[in-house]
């Protein structure tokens, strides 16, 4: 066997734990080690790779294909001449790549003080006794290449979940790993999931002109969000593709005719809830119903650490993974793979207080996870923050809440865009004007929704956010000033005018 790398850090995952290795590190020692991330291997997690950057690159130019329906609403004729998928697929993947290499590069070739080993590694299974013993962390490569570290970070993310059916695996069905890099655009996708990844990708390919048929087990989309975000988006979706619900993928099978690029097509045989089945003749199948995190890939049940219901390792509010229900002292875990909310700002939040604590052990600093907001880059878009309001009525009773729904359509902005269906809701606590939440669908509803999460990040209520500063008139933000104004809050006799 040869001779362990000894180390000061570990890392296990390049994506937000890359951001770890700071100056504080420079005179030490660093191992990181990530196994490649999408069809190409690549290094730097999923955001950069196959997740948010490149899907939003995609959601741009479909929004702009989409510019004909817009401008025909305000009496511009604009006619799309043409969406041009394998130079847009490359302009895109030419950054993205060229990011990811500079990356890699960096971390293995320039930094004198980190090794990078490009495999998987696994914890040792005995990792908590020879810490006992050692002091250090031991984990292992799949080439035998052994890791012993002082302090250990695991931030091996998450992965998509594929159903296990027959077909699964033919090269026409995708996940959001390799779908962004097909051949050319497919004429007829089958996306089945109604979550955040279904729902970008079919507002995607939609406004980029394929026929989309989006399948879901349940009843409406995008059943996490409030519900009259949801019923307000299924209904929307429901108009700008074909929409089917209590359905699921009973197999693929692939047919002679159809397909993108080298691939034939493949026919979809779906299953409904009352037992039928149902064909799709489709050139390719995208899977977006989950992700697991990647606990089973590092090996954390065999190495003795605890495990949350769904898989992910369990944290304390310093970030430290627990064992038994008692915290390892520097044991770390970050993002995918012990976070309830799979996003890239929770990530990179708790990656910052993770770097605190590796340099400031007797000084620790704990996460924090209130007011975290998400964004659905879907045709319409979607934000959110806090409570739902079935959650806000659980959490203090319905007779104690006060929520105002103001439509785009009804201010003057709303008037220029000809908008129809944007809305924007807000939840707040009637008694003292405290904001519970906010919910919205429509254009640009990603940034609308951040002066209601600075607010309940610092604590002010409804009134004083509405009043308490000037709304640029005639902006697209007096949406959010009138929903403030619409909620039924106590106004101070002395709060401003
Ligand atoms: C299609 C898509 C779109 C998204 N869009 C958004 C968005 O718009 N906004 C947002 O906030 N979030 C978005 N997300 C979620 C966001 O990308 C993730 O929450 C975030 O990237 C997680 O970061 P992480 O550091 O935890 O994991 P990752 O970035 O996945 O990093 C984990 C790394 O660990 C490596 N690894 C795993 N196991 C091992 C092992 N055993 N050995 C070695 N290496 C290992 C992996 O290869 C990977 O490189 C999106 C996700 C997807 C899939
Ligand atoms: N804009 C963003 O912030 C963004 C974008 C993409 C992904 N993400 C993150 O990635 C996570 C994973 O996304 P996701 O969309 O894969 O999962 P998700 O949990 O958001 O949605 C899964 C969906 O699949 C459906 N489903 C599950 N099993 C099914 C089956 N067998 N047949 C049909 N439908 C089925 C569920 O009803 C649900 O609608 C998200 O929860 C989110 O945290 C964030």
């Amino acid at each position: 066997m040869s001779t362990p790398v000894t180390a000061d850090l570990g890392i296990i995952g390049s994506g937000s734990g890359n951001s770890l290795i700071t100056p504080f590190w420079e005179d030490k020692r660093v191992v990181l080690a990530d196994k490649g991330t999408g069809s190409t291997g690549a290094f730097g997690g999923t955001c950069l790779n196959v997740g948010c950057i490149p899907t939003k690159m995609f959601v741009r130019p479909s929004a702009l294909a989409r510019g004909p329906e817009e401008a025909a609403k305000v009496d511009v004729g604009l006619k799309l001449h043409s969406v041009d998928w394998p130079t847009m697929r490359d302009r895109i993947f030419s950054r993205v790549d060229a990011i990811s290499e500079g990356g890699r590069s960096y971390r293995d070739v320039e930094l004198e003080n980190v090794e990078l080993l490009s495999q998987k590694v696994t914890l040792a299974p005995d990792l908590l006794s020879r810490r006992r013993e050692s002091g250090r962390f031991a984990f292992t490569a799949e080439d035998g290449t052994s890791a012993e570290t002082e302090q250990l970070v695991i931030a091996a993310g998450s992965r998509p979940v594929k159903p296990q059916v027959p077909g699964v695996d033919l090269p026409q069905v995708h996940t959001s790993d390799s779908i962004m890099r097909i051949e050319d655009l497919p004429q007829r996708v089958l996306i089945l999931g109604g979550g955040y990844i279904a729902c970008e990708f079919a507002g995607i390919f939609s406004g980029l002109g394929s026929e989309v048929i989006q399948v879901n087990r349940s009843l409406g989309l995008m059943s996490v969000l409030d519900e009259d975000i949801q019923k307000a988006y299924s209904a929307e979706a429901e108009k700008n593709w074909t929409v089917l619900y209590q359905r699921t993928l009973g197999a693929v099978v692939e047919r002679q005719e159809g397909g993108v690029g080298e691939h034939p097509g493949v026919t979809a045989q779906l299953v409904t809830s009352d037992g039928r089945e149902e064909d799709y003749d489709v050139d390719l199948v995208l899977v977006a119903i989950g992700r697991r995190p990647n606990t089973d890939l590092v090996g954390a049940e065999e190495a003795g650490l605890d495990l949350e219901s769904d898989g992910r390792l369990v944290v304390d509010d310093y970030q430290r993974v627990l064992a038994q229900g008692e915290p390892v002292e520097g044991l770390y875990a970050l993002g995918d793979i012990s976070s309830e909310a799979q996003l890239k700002h929770v990530a990179n939040h708790e990656a910052r207080v993770v770097a605190h604590n590796l340099e400031n052990p007797q000084r620790l600093r704990t996460s924090r996870h209130q007011a975290v907001p998400s964004a659905i880059f879907s045709y319409p878009e979607m934000a959110q923050v806090g409570l739902t309001e079935a959650q806000a009525s659980e959490r203090i009773g319905g007779q104690n809440i006060t929520t105002k729904v103001q439509n785009y359509g009804d201010t003057a902005y709303g008037w220029a865009m000809e908008d129809s269906y944007g809305i924007f809701k807000i939840i707040a606590d009637r008694r003292d004007g405290t904001i519970l939440g906010a919910h919205a669908m429509g254009y640009q509803s990603s940034n609308l929704i951040q002066p209601i999460v600075q607010a309940m990040s610092f604590g002010q209520d409804a009134h004083t956010v509405a009043r308490g500063q000037f709304w640029i008139h005639p902006a697209l933000m007096e949406v959010v000033e009138n929903a403030l104004l619409g909620l039924e809050v106590p106004i101070p006799e002395d709060a401003p005018l």
